[in-house]
């Protein structure tokens, strides 16, 4: 059989336009790849346009309140019950579930990693993903796992889906391209995707190789934070998220599915691609947004606020106030602060703290903390400055700073975060990351006045 390559049909762009998005963070969206494919003012039409079928996708229970409520309407040249045969059970052994509490591993204690290096073999985005940690239960919908990516390679005639969750992925080098059942969405570095639970696609590597970060949040949806007294600006704005226009595949090939339900792997075969959705609409969509587009809010006379300041996105517990997810940006900004101690202040938090680093220095943390790098300040462990931030901010010349080139991020959960094998034993562990605190000494000086 002579290979085809993939040819994308896809939506016309309003003039203006991103080119290839629609902006908006859960929008009511609607676009098709071929006029008049989406049926006007009903979902299922007795036949619909062109031959395609309707099929709807549903996020949310469907009772959900309805300003919660997300489903998509899809308009395809199958249904997708045709793309399932029997599921046989695969090993993807590096992409772990919670909870996985691996005996051998103490998840206790402050930890932080090198960036994990390529490996020598071709790696695609289901064989290159390697779980950091686990929070939670995937059979109970809490929680999430922290992974780090190494793609070098594209899926060709391979799809995949999670049931188990949806996908938050931080590039933090070389560039992807998703090809999902409602469009293509291409991210670098500095920009974010997120894939719905559910929704088909393929990964494919624009430049290589590729390395990142994904949260992978087993619970309700990201949503924008709150901005309270904030206002209805800054922080992540609702415009900046792009959501991709519609472009499907009309290809048949022997094609498989990878599905990623309850923790475990199965795979499919099918004879088509199916990226086939001609046209949909719907507010349950896949979206990218570009991190520099976040407009940070903070201390403009003294003191250093909670990091909740830079919450791009918030995926609820069930508990108000108390995310299941927090995804936190520190990126590049001036700091004004007078007479204050400007970098975070030590602290011990109820929350786990993965951090990793996109681009630069990290002010908390000037040596160690590379890009590429991770750490991991797990619940109600004490953690801050090391010992070379602490001097120099104590006794820095307090004028207007900018924290230029820079751009680190915190997985925040409610719940305790469990290491992998693979992170406790394989990752480059940095042995001696509780040594930076060490020489932090006793300055008491037990007399009044006196700093
Ligand atoms: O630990 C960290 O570096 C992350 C962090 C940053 C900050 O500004 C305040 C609190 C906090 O946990
Ligand atoms: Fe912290």
């Amino acid at each position: 059989m002579t290979e085809q390559a993939p040819k994308l049909t896809m939506a016309p762009q309003a003039a203006g336009a991103h080119p290839g998005y629609m902006p908006g963070f859960g929008n009511d969206f609607e676009t098709e790849a071929l006029p008049d494919a989406l049926p006007q003012g009903m979902n299922s039409p007795q036949k619909c346009n062109y031959g395609l079928y309707g099929e709807q996708l549903s996020g949310t229970a469907f009772t959900a309140p309805s300003h919660q409520n997300e489903r998509t309407w899809c308009y395809r040249i199958r249904p997708s019950v045709k793309h399932t045969r029997r599921f046989d059970k695969i090993d993807l052994p590096y992409w772990i579930s919670a909870p996985h509490v691996d005996p051998d591993v103490i998840s206790l204690g402050q930890y932080r990693w090198d960036p994990v290096p390529h490996a020598d073999t071709p790696l695609t985005w289901l064989t290159g993903m390697r779980t950091m940690t686990t929070a939670g239960d995937v059979n109970t919908q809490v929680g999430m796992a922290a992974h780090i990516y190494l793609v070098t390679e594209s899926m060709v005639d391979d799809y995949f889906y999670s049931a188990d969750s949806e996908l938050l992925v931080v590039p933090q080098e070389g560039r992807l391209r998703f090809c999902t059942e409602l469009g293509v969405i291409e991210v670098e570095p500095q920009e974010i995707a997120i894939l719905p639970r559910g929704l088909v696609y393929r990964v494919e590597v624009q430049e290589g190789p590729c390395r990142g970060f994904v949260c992978e949040n087993y619970g309700q949806k990201f949503a924008l934070p709150g901005r309270g007294p904030i206002g209805a600006n800054c922080m992540a704005n609702r415009r900046d998220f792009k959501t991709p226009v519609a472009a499907f595949e009309d290809r048949e090939v022997p094609s498989t599915v990878t599905v990623k339900w309850a923790g475990q792997f199965h795979r499919t075969r099918i004879g088509h691609s199916p990226l086939d959705v001609v046209a949909w609409h719907g507010n349950y969509a896949p979206c990218k947004y570009d991190l520099r587009t976040y407009c940070p809010v903070g201390a403009i006379l003294f003191d250093h606020p909670d990091p909740s300041i830079f919450t791009v996105l918030t995926a609820p517990s069930g508990v108000e106030g108390t995310a299941n997810i927090d995804f936190v940006l520190f990126r590049d900004r001036w700091m004004v602060a007078e007479d204050t101690f400007r970098p975070p202040w030590y602290h011990k938090n109820v929350m786990s703290e993965l951090m990793g680093n996109i681009h630069g220095i990290y002010d908390a943390k000037p040596k160690g903390f590379v890009p590429g790098g991770l750490s991991l300040h797990n619940m109600m462990l004490p953690h801050g400055p090391d010992k070379g931030a602490f001097e120099g901010a104590s006794n820095a010349d307090l004028k207007p700073e900018k924290l230029a080139d820079t751009m680190s991020f915190m997985f925040e959960t409610r719940f305790p975060q469990h290491l992998t094998r693979f992170a406790a034993q394989e990752a480059p562990l940095q042995d001696d990351y509780i040594d930076c605190w060490a020489d932090l000494e006793k300055k008491f000086n037990g007399t009044p006045g006196v700093k």
